[in-house]
Order: structure tokens, then C-alpha cells, then sequence
């Protein structure tokens, strides 16, 4: 009841076409039992004598054709309200999917990276789709046929209850127990239409996975065994789809049954009726009761169909307001959020913070100041929570305790719509859009104030939403791909900044890739720029044509570089090293390197390796540089192993892996 109590407000936004197209189902319905009475009138006729002479029609033949002409003219009637009441609530229905699915979307687009992280795309899919779809069926025929199995009831049963009371009363008997048996199978519909649709998302959930991820299950040649995953998931649906054909089919079965039976009995009782009650009940008022009760036929086989179809809506209907239901933990929040902020420098400050997710502590009482303006590296080895703390400065999510503040103001009094325009992010995978390059670099910054679609209201008589298209301004974004690097590569494509991008920009290479999620966070020119290890897929030539174009566009902004490369994060003006949640070292290149802690040693490390390449590259015998290398690798390959054993053990062992080095 309270699933249905949610839909009203849709429901209201159409309720003139839903009222007009129920009135028009009863007008119909009324109309339909016309034909009945002319038919028993022409029978009466022919059945009785004129005047008192058994060889007289009590019937003339003109009066025959008023009658035949009677049931045409109620017939076309019946028909054109049904064809107008169609267009009314099936539009209406149509109307109300639109609505919702519009609402869901924009409600969607709200949640945050909690939210996100816990739902599974296939999922979401399914349920604005399927889902959707059998809200809409119920919406549309199924309310429709409520009324009409509603209207047909109550005016076939007051026909026939002034025909005959006691045929009526044969077939009110069988009503109760098609209503007991309806219910129960109405409970077992809605249960395994949910257990149906839960396997349907997951169906959805591992497909959409394989198509993205289809270039790891080929290259990891595990086609196989997606096929027989597939194939479980997909036997377990037949299973429940089955197990719902079982409640759902015999149904039918069982109300053909039981009309059957009551035939039978009116007309064992029926005959009994013309015999004995000397004219009172003739002929032509049984064929009248006959068709009006097969006129109920049809409804009451539709009781069936309606239960699951009801059933199956209300069910999905409760798993859409699943996502209505779902908030967002990071959002504005009135009277907390100061909406007089507008502009920020980017001073940053962490005070005392940590990160848990669930027991787990990722980042353990981080105190750190970023002035605005600073060129901030941060390091650390794998899983030491780098992106985490990046994601704490957009707000991703909030932190489990301490604060974060931006030019003093703690970040979650913070407009989100402010805050998310002042800091640019290029996170570890980007994602490209099936655009032209220069729609995906220039994604985020809108030329044109786009007017704001506006949930719950009617889309009837609802201003058409303009298509405006984006235009990036050239010369912005031309520039933004000459500072990450970008240009030269999109000046070799034939169609330049035009080039389309397959989905997800499947065209590009992976240092591309990365370069045009640069190029989008740079057009920004956002006070705040971190780049979340966005520079691993790129050569060192490449890397130092980027790291130069971040020094022009870090003039006046803070930039924040998580790397594992020293030589990525050597001119920064402050490295902070991260170790398991914790900020170990901080200071500069120099500074850290006379610590002589993880970051000395990882310079050491890649030092050493970058050695080893040149040295291969200046030797001429390929033997010996074969030896030397395999004896160096090896030397590399202990160092690492040892570093990571420390790093995961204790820091004391740092001497020990020097040793090695040396
Ligand atoms: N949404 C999440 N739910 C649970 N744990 C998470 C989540 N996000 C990150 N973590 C955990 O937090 C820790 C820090 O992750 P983070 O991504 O910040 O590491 P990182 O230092 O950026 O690593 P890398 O250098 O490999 O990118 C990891 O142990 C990770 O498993």
C-alpha cells in the first residue's frame, strides 16, 4: 500500500487523462450488454405470438432491423470509446515512464562515490529498463483493465441479477473462490517476479562487465570461462523465470476450469427456469444472461493476467524506489552548507584525519598543510592511501574523523557545486566519452548555461529540452593539449581535434588517454589540480613535455602529482611519502634524499635501473650486455623484494636493502 501511495504523485500529474479513460472503460462496458437486450427482444419476438395468433411473429421485420441496427450502433460506440480511452491512459502511461525514468536519472546523478562504489552498473540498468517497463504496464493496461473487470462485474452482475436471481447467485458462488485462489498465487507472483528480476540484474551486471573488460577476457584468453559463467547465470534465470511461468500459467487454466462448471450448472438450472416459471423467465431473457456472462468471461480470465501483472509492477515499482531511497552521505546539507562561498584560492590544511573503511584504517591521522599555490608530490608504495587522500579534497567521501579545510573553511561547508569547480581531477583510469577530442577535453566547462530540467512535474506542456551543443571554445582547449602534452599527437590524426572516440576512447593509447584526461582537468583552470598517478603510461620524454606544461598552468595554483616516479616528483615543491596511511617523510627532493628513507631509496632504485638501460644501450657485444643485464636485473629484482619485505615489516631493515644496493 505504501509502494502505491509513493506513485500517487505521478499518477496526479496525468490524473484527467486517468479518469476520463476509466469513465470511458465503464461508458463501454454499459454499451457492450446493449447488443444482449436487442438479441433478447428479436428472440422474445420470434419466440411469441402477435395478437394472440401462434402463426404471427411477435415481431415485425422492421422492428428487427431497429434492433440489428441497434446492437451496430452500440457496438461502433463501445469501440470508440475503448479507441479513445486507449490513447488516453496508455499515453498517460507512457507519459509517467518518461517521468520517472527522468526523475530516477537526475536523482542518480546525485549520489556520490560511496553510493557508486557498492552499485553494480548492470544492476542499475535493469532496473531503469525492465523494471520501468512493468511499472508502465501496470500503469497503462493494467489499470485500464482493473476498471474494466471492475465496471464489468458490476454492471454484467446488475443485468443479470434482474434477469434471474438465482442463476446470479450459481455464479457469485464461484467467485470466492477464485478470489481466495487469486490471492495466493498473487503473493508466490510477486516473490518470484522480485527472485526473476534480482537474477535479471545480475545477468545485466556481468555482461556489462565482459563488454567493457572485453579486451582483459580476450587477452587473458578466459572466453571459456565467461561463456560457462554466463551460461550458470543465465540457467539460473530460466530457473525462476520457470518457477514464475508455474504460478503465473495455470491461472488460466483454473478460471476456464471453473467457468465451465458453472455453465454447466445455469444451464441445467436455467432450462428448469423457462419450464416452470409460466413466461416470467422466457427464452430470450436466458440468451440475454448467457451473453452477458461471457461478456465476464474475458475480465474474469483477466483477473489473472491483472493479479501478475500488478503484481509484477508493484514489485518493481519497489525496487526503483530503492534507488529513489538511496542518499547521497556526501551532498549539500542546508543550513550547514555556507552558500556564500563562491570562490577559493586552494589553501589546503589537513588536521588529524583519518579514513576507515569498515575495520580497516587507510589513512591514520594525516596533519598537512598545502599552501595555495604549492606544487605538492605525493608518494608511497602501493595501497599507502594516495588516492584516498586526493579523493577526501573533492569530497568523494568524508573523512572518518579530523577535518579538511579550504582556506579555513572545513570542506564540507563547502557548496559542492564551488568546490568541485575549483579542484579538477585526473583520476588513475580516465574514462573517455564516445565524443571527438575536443568534446572530451572540453567536457566540464559549459559554454552555455544549459536550463535546468526539473524533476517531478508533467511532461505535458513541459518546455522541449534544447539540444545545445557544446562548443569548446578552440583556443582553449588547443591550448590545454598543448600543456599536457597532447598536441603534436592530435595534430597527427587526419581529423585532429575531431578525431571521434570509439566508446571509451578505445582509439587512443594508453599514454593518450591519459593526456586528454589532463588536457580536461587543465581546461578548467581550476584553482586545485591533482593528478593521480596520470603520468605511469608515459615515456620520459613525454613525461618531462607534461611535467613542463604543469609548471606554466601551476603559476598561481595549487597542483597536487601522486607518483611513483622520482623523477616525476623531484621539482615539486613539497613530496610527502605515504606509508601504510601514514606521512612518514615530507619535505623537498633534497630534504628527503638526506632523510635517507623510502623516497632515497626509491630514487636509488629507479636510479640504478635507468642506469642499466643506458649502459645496455652503449654496449656494443650482445653477449656481454645480455650477462650484465640479467646479473643487474637480478640485483634489482633482490632490492625491490627486500624493500617491499621492509616496508611491510619494519623500518629498521632499510640499512639492509642499502647494503644490497651498494
Ligand atoms: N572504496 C573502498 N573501499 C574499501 N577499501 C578501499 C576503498 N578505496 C580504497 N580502499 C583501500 O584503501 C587503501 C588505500 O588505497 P589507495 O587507492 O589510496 O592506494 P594508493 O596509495 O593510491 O595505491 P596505488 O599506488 O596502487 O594507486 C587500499 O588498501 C585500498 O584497498
Amino acid at each position: 500500500m505504501d509502494s502505491l501511495r509513493s506513485l500517487w504523485p505521478y499518477l496526479k500529474m496525468h490524473q484527467r487523462q486517468y479518469i476520463i479513460g476509466m469513465v470511458l472503460v465503464i461508458f463501454a462496458n454499459s454499451i457492450n450488454l446493449l447488443p444482449f437486450y436487442f438479441i433478447r427482444l428479436v428472440i422474445d419476438g420470434l419466440t411469441g405470438a402477435r395478437d394472440g395468433d401462434p402463426g404471427t411473429p411477435g415481431i415485425t421485420l422492421a422492428q428487427a432491423g431497429w434492433y440489428a441496427l441497434g446492437i451496430v450502433v452500440a457496438a461502433v460506440a463501445a469501440g470508440v470509446f475503448m479507441l479513445y480511452m486507449r490513447r488516453l491512459i496508455v499515453v498517460a502511461s507512457r507519459q509517467t515512464e518518461y517521468e520517472i525514468r527522468r526523475d530516477i536519472f537526475a536523482h542518480l546523478q546525485g549520489l556520490d562515490k560511496p553510493y557508486y562504489d557498492r552499485a553494480s552498473t548492470g544492476d542499475l540498468m535493469n532496473r531503469l529498463t525492465g523494471d520501468l517497463s512493468a511499472v508502465r504496464e501496470t500503469l497503462g493496461f493494467g489499470l485500464w483493465q482493473i476498471v474494466n473487470i471492475v465496471s464489468g462485474f458490476l454492471t454484467s452482475f446488475a443485468v443479470m441479477f434482474s434477469l434471474s436471481w438465482q442463476l446470479t447467485l450459481i455464479v457469485l458462488a464461484v467467485v470466492p473462490i477464485i478470489v481466495g485462489v487469486l490471492t495466493y498465487l498473487a503473493r508466490l507472483i510477486n516473490v518470484r517476479h522480485r527472485l526473476a528480476q534480482e537474477q535479471n540484474s545480475k545477468i545485466a551486471g556481468k555482461a556489462q562487465e565482459n563488454f567493457s573488460g572485453a579486451r582483459v577476457v580476450k587477452g587473458y584468453a578466459i572466453e571459456d570461462r565467461e561463456i560457462s559463467e554466463y551460461k550458470a547465470m543465465n540457467l539460473e534465470l530460466l530457473k525462476r523465470n520457470i518457477a514464475l511461468t508455474k504460478v503465473d500459467g495455470p491461472l488460466r487454466s483454473f478460471m476456464s476450469l471453473l467457468l465451465g462448471l458453472a455453465f454447466a450448472l445455469i444451464l441445467l438450472v436455467g432450462g428448469r427456469l423457462i419450464l416452470n416459471s409460466n413466461g416470467a423467465f422466457t427464452v430470450g431473457m436466458f440468451v440475454q444472461f448467457v451473453g452477458t456472462l461471457e461478456r465476464l468471461t474475458f475480465p474474469m480470465l483477466m483477473i489473472g493476467w491483472i493479479t501478475g501483472v500488478t503484481q509484477r509492477g508493484l514489485a518493481s515499482w519497489l525496487r526503483l524506489r530503492e534507488l529513489y531511497d538511496a542518499r547521497a552521505q556526501v551532498q549539500d546539507v542546508p543550513g550547514r552548507t555556507d552558500t556564500s562561498i563562491r570562490a577559493l584560492d586552494g589553501d589546503l590544511r589537513f588536521r588529524n584525519v583519518s579514513m576507515n573503511y569498515g575495520t580497516r584504517e587507510v589513512l591514520k591521522n594525516i596533519d598537512l598543510h598545502v599552501p595555495a599555490g604549492t606544487f605538492l608530490g605525493i608518494t608511497g608504495p602501493t595501497g599507502s592511501g594516495k588516492t584516498v587522500l586526493g579523493q577526501l579534497i573533492t569530497r568523494s567521501m568524508d573523512p572518518s574523523s579530523g577535518v579538511v579545510r579550504m582556506d579555513g573553511h572545513d570542506l564540507r561547508v563547502i557548496p559542492l557545486r564551488v568546490l568541485h569547480d575549483v579542484v579538477a581531477v585526473v583520476p588513475q583510469e580516465p574514462f573517455l566519452f564516445g565524443d571527438t577530442l575536443a568534446n572530451n577535453i572540453a567536457f566540464g566547462v559549459e559554454k552555455q548555461e544549459l536550463p535546468l530540467v526539473k524533476t517531478g512535474v508533467s511532461v505535458v506542456g513541459a518546455p522541449p529540452v534544447p539540444n545545445i551543443p557544446q562548443q569548446p571554445d578552440p583556443e582553449r582547449v588547443r591550448n590545454a593539449a598543448r600543456l599536457a602534452g597532447l598536441l603534436e599527437d592530435i595534430e597527427g590524426f587526419p581529423d585532429g581535434f575531431e578525431t571521434l572516440l570509439g566508446e571509451r576512447g578505445v582509439t587512443l593509447s594508453g599514454g593518450q588517454r591519459q593526456r586528454t584526461a589532463i588536457a580536461r582537468a587543465i581546461v578548467r583552470e581550476p584553482a586545485i589540480l591533482i593528478l593521480d598517478d596520470s603520468l605511469s603510461a608515459v615515456d620520459t620524454e613525454t613525461e618531462r613535455k607534461i611535467l613542463d606544461g604543469l609548471r606554466e598552468v601551476s603559476q598561481g595554483r595549487t597542483v597536487i602529482l601522486i607518483a611513483h616516479r622520482v623523477s616525476t616528483l623531484r621539482h615539486a615543491d613539497k613530496i610527502v611519502v605515504l606509508e601504510e596511511g601514514r606521512v612518514t617523510e615530507q619535505g623537498s627532493h633534497d630534504e628527503l634524499l638526506e632523510l635517507n628513507g623510502h623516497y632515497a631509496e626509491l630514487e636509488r632504485l629507479q636510479r640504478l635501473a635507468s642506469d642499466l638501460d643506458e649502459e645496455d644501450d652503449a654496449i656494443g657485444d650482445p653477449e656481454a650486455a645480455a650477462d650484465r643485464l640479467a646479473a643487474r636485473r637480478e640485483a634489482i629484482r633482490d632490492a625491490q623484494a627486500t624493500q617491499t619485505q621492509a616496508t611491510q615489516t619494519q623500518p629498521t631493515q632499510t640499512q639492509t636493502r642499502q647494503e644490497v644496493l651498494k
